[in-house]
């Protein structure tokens, strides 16, 4: 594979972080960022990605790398889903655990949906990634939903764990594994 340099479009520095981190090791992917401010578009997770792929593209006029991400409680058959932005900026993490407590089952799953597309008028490509979990009381500092989330089979939440041991796990590490492999056979 020739090296090549994608746009990522994210407003969000932290995904810009990890990702950035997560390709540190990946030879022949070099990354720069565009912070465009697109939409929170609505309907199912993706359909958003493709849409946001799409109107990215159109702005960066060539490669486009974006990516969408929802918390999906399965009492809740998967919603806030990608409407979590709102939901944890006007409910908060206590919020959050409120909205279960009337229910038992506290699982969840986070999913991460990379879009890229070679640009406007070119097909787009997804590529989705799961982490799954639960809902907890709010532990640890990190950006987000992270101290609210404990994947399955940790004693610590996102939140609480090295930024490497997320990375080796995490929703967002998965879909990009699916990412990379496609642009290293392209
Ligand atoms: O690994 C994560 N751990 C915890 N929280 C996270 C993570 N990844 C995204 N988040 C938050 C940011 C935003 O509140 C929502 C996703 O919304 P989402 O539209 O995908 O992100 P955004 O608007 O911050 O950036 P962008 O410019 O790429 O759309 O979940
Ligand atoms: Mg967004």
């Amino acid at each position: 594979m020739v090296s090549k340099t994608l746009t990522f479009v994210t407003g969000n520095k932290n995904k810009l972080a990890e990702v950035k981190a997560m390709l540190g090791k990946v030879e022949g992917i070099e990354i720069e960022n565009h912070d465009v401010d697109l939409p929170e578009l609505q309907g199912e997770p993706e359909d958003i990605c493709r849409e946001k792929t799409r109107l990215a593209a159109e702005s960066i006029k060539g490669p486009t790398i974006v990516e969408d991400t929802s918390l999906c409680f399965n009492a809740l058959h998967g919603l806030p889903g990608p409407y979590i932005k709102d939901f944890l900026k006007k409910l908060g993490h206590e919020g959050l655990n409120t909205i279960l407590a009337g229910f038992e089952d506290k699982s969840a799953y986070s999913q991460t949906i990379f879009g890229y597309t070679d640009g406007p008028g070119h097909e787009v490509h997804l590529f989705p990634g799961r982490c799954q979990g639960r809902i907890v009381p709010p532990r640890g500092n990190y950006f987000g939903w992270d101290p609210i989330f404990q994947p399955d089979g940790k004693e610590q939440t996102f939140a609480e764990m090295s930024h490497e041991e997320k990375n080796t796990i995490s929703h967002r590490s998965r879909a990009l594994a699916g990412l990379i492999q496609f642009l290293q056979q392209m």
